[in-house]
């Protein structure tokens, strides 16, 4: 569904002396097959977005190549437009129409007759529960129902693959959740391909069957949430022990499983890779030697360890040290 090969963009900043370029998107390589529900990844400013926009036809590559539902993005962006959905992070700007009417124009713009765009868009605010809204104003409508209301324009034409940029950014944690059974929603009742790019570690966990990392506009790691999570990290070990006399026996005995032990007073902790085939011996050892442990803990590792490890930033120091985007500066 998604080939790309090198793709590069390149912004010009600035003006005068102070003129620089920036390089939004450094020689990513990308497949996305038939089906596959892909979450893209990275801090503010890695290069999604700017990613995402090249693959939907807005954005020209400075260099490389993509094909997208089999059309090439530079020199076929009607059919690649044709055969995509795509909801922008900033979502739609609505005329001040009826949320209906705005889905059947759509629809039409697509070639649709009125009656399908009509049957269709109504089937789709049925399923995506905006039902009883069609007559509604979208500016009078929760950010949660908006941002259905844009999946709804997305796919108003049925298409088979679907790009969401930053979909449940903004949202409450209830009006996320939701969004999330509906996009999950794409794949099972419509048999969608789905790419989103997202910034939350916990909905590229949920949603996705695989994930793409960017970092600095460079694709750092692309796999299964599971697998990143088991490679990467390993999971994070925390005995409590009963006496300071049991610490060095505990941070013996981890250490003998895992290369970085921490302690914190009685607390000694560690990252094992696969803990739950490790533990049970783990614990013998320690009964064995004495230790009577006074709590344990096991948590597999979230994706933003798995960032950590692979760049040595976590998400928020990388956002935090991104370069700021020129407003002024031309896309193409
Ligand atoms: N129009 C533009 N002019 C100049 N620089 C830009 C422009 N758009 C983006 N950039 C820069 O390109 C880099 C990548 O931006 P992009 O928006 O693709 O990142 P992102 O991963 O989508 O971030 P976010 O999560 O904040 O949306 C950033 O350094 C950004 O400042």
């Amino acid at each position: 569904m998604i080939h790309a090969r090198g793709l590069r963009h390149t912004f010009a900043s600035g003006h005068g002396k102070q003129k620089k370029e920036v390089v939004a998107v450094d020689g990513v390589d990308l497949d996305v097959a038939e089906g596959e529900v892909v979450g893209f990844l990275g801090p503010n400013g890695a290069g999604k977005t700017t990613t995402l926009r090249i693959l939907t036809t807005l954005l020209q590559p400075t260099a490389g190549t993509a094909t997208v539902a089999g059309f090439d993005v530079a020199k076929q962006s009607v059919e690649v437009r044709r055969s995509i959905g795509y909801c922008s992070q900033v979502g739609s700007t609505f005329s001040g129409a009826y949320a209906g009417d705005e889905v059947v124009d759509h629809g039409m713009l697509y070639g649709m007759s009125k009656k399908d765009a009509v049957a269709h868009g109504q089937a789709l605010f049925e399923r995506l529960q905006l039902d009883g809204l069609w007559r509604r104003k979208p500016r009078n409508m929760s950010g949660g129902q908006k941002r259905r209301l844009d999946i709804a324009m997305a796919l108003i034409h049925a298409p088979k693959l679907v790009f969401l940029d930053e979909p449940t950014t903004g949202l409450d944690p209830q009006a996320r959740a939701n969004l999330w059974d509906h996009i999950a929603s794409l794949r099972t009742d419509h048999g969608a391909t789905v790419f989103l790019t997202t910034h939350y570690l916990d909905e590229a966990d949920a949603l996705a069957d695989r994930v793409v990392v960017i970092d600095q506009g460079r694709i750092v790691a692309n796999d299964t949430p599971e697998n990143l999570k088991a490679a990467v990290s390993g999971d994070l070990v925390s005995l409590e022990v009963a006496t300071d006399e049991q610490v060095a026996i505990a941070r013996d005995k981890l250490g003998s499983i895992s290369d970085n032990i921490e302690v914190d007073e009685r607390l000694v902790s560690g990252r094992v890779p696969r803990a739950g085939k490790a533990v049970p011996g783990l614990l013998r050892d320690l009964e064995s030697n004495g230790v009577s442990l006074e709590s344990i803990e096991v948590a597999r590792p979230t994706l933003d360890d798995v960032f950590l490890t692979l760049t040595g930033r976590t998400l928020r120091d990388a956002e935090a040290g991104a370069p700021e985007a020129d407003e002024e500066a031309h896309d193409d």
